[in-house]
C-alpha cells in the first residue's frame, strides 16, 4: 500500500513572514495516510526545517547540483540541502527544464546526487501544449520517466511527478481521463522496468491542483498524491487539499 504524499513546491516565492504558513499546516498534516511536504526556496530550508520540527512535515528543495562540492556559484549541492533539513529534493521541475536547458540525463545525475545524501528525489516529467496537441504525450512522458529516472530509483527513494507544462499555473486541468491515461502508463513502465518495486513509486499529478478539483483528481487511478505550486503557498488553501487527499 503507498502512502499518499501532498508536496508543495513554493518555486520562487517565500519570506520568513511566510513560515506563519507553515504552522498553521501543523493540524491537517497530522494526519494518518498522507504525508505533507513543502518544498521552500533554499534560503528559508533550515528555518522552515526548525519551524516543521517535531510535526508530520517533512521540508525539501527544489533542485540541487549534481556535484557534491565545487566551483559553481550560485548552485547548491544536494549535502548542503540536506545538512540544512531537507529530506527530499525536486529535480527535472519544467520550469527548470526550460529556464535552465536542463536535460534528462542532468536530472538522472541531479537525482543520484539527491539519493547519495539520502534525499528522496521528486522527479517531475510532463509534455507540452504542442506535444499533447500533436499526440505525442505518452512519446514524450515516457522517454522523459526511461531517461530522468536513474536505474537506482526504487520506490522508496523516488516520487514521480506527472506535470502537463500547460496546467502549471494556468488554471487549466487535463480531463480525469487524460490523468488516468497518463498515470496509468506510468505505472506500467515502472513496473516493466522495476518489477514488482514499480508497484511502490508514488505517483503525483500536478499543475492548476485546487480545493475545488481535489477530490476529483485524487480519485483518479495511479494518482497518489499531488504537487501544488499556487495553492500550497497558504495554509487555508493546502490543508483542504492536504483533508481531499487523505479522505480519498
Ligand atoms: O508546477 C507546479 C508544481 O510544481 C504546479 O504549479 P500550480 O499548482 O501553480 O499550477
Amino acid at each position: 500500500m503507498r502512502r499518499k504524499l501532498a508536496a508543495g513546491n513554493w518555486k520562487m516565492n517565500g519570506l520568513a513572514a511566510d513560515l506563519a504558513e507553515l504552522d498553521a499546516m501543523k493540524p491537517a498534516a497530522a494526519t494518518r495516510q498522507t504525508d505533507v511536504l513543502i518544498c521552500t526556496p533554499a534560503t528559508l530550508i533550515s528555518r522552515a526545517a526548525e519551524a516543521v520540527s517535531g510535526s508530520a512535515i517533512a521540508i525539501g528543495g527544489q533542485d540541487c547540483h549534481v556535484n557534491a562540492s565545487g566551483a559553481h556559484t550560485g548552485d547548491i549541492s544536494a549535502a548542503m540541502l540536506a545538512d540544512s533539513g531537507a529530506g527530499y529534493v525536486i529535480t527535472g521541475h519544467s520550469e527548470r527544464r526550460v529556464d535552465h536547458g536542463e536535460t534528462d540525463a542532468v536530472i538522472a545525475a541531479k537525482s543520484e546526487a539527491g539519493y547519495a545524501n539520502d534525499l528522496i528525489a521528486v522527479i517531475c516529467i510532463g509534455e507540452s501544449l504542442e506535444e499533447r496537441e500533436g499526440g505525442q504525450t505518452l512519446d514524450v512522458v515516457g522517454t522523459q520517466l526511461k531517461n530522468s529516472t536513474p536505474d537506482a530509483a526504487t520506490g522508496a527513494n523516488t516520487v514521480i511527478a506527472y506535470e502537463p507544462v500547460w496546467a502549471i499555473g494556468t488554471g487549466k486541468v487535463p480531463t480525469l481521463e487524460q490523468i488516468a491515461e497518463v498515470h496509468d502508463f506510468i505505472r506500467a513502465k515502472l513496473v516493466e522496468r522495476f518489477g514488482e518495486d514499480g508497484n511502490a513509486f508514488r505517483v503525483l499529478y500536478g499543475g492548476s491542483v485546487k480545493p475545488s478539483n481535489a477530490q476529483d483528481i485524487f480519485a483518479v487511478s495511479n494518482v497518489d498524491g499531488a504537487l501544488v505550486g499556487g495553492a500550497s503557498l497558504k495554509a487555508s488553501d493546502f490543508n483542504a487539499i492536504i483533508e481531499a487527499l487523505d479522505a480519498a
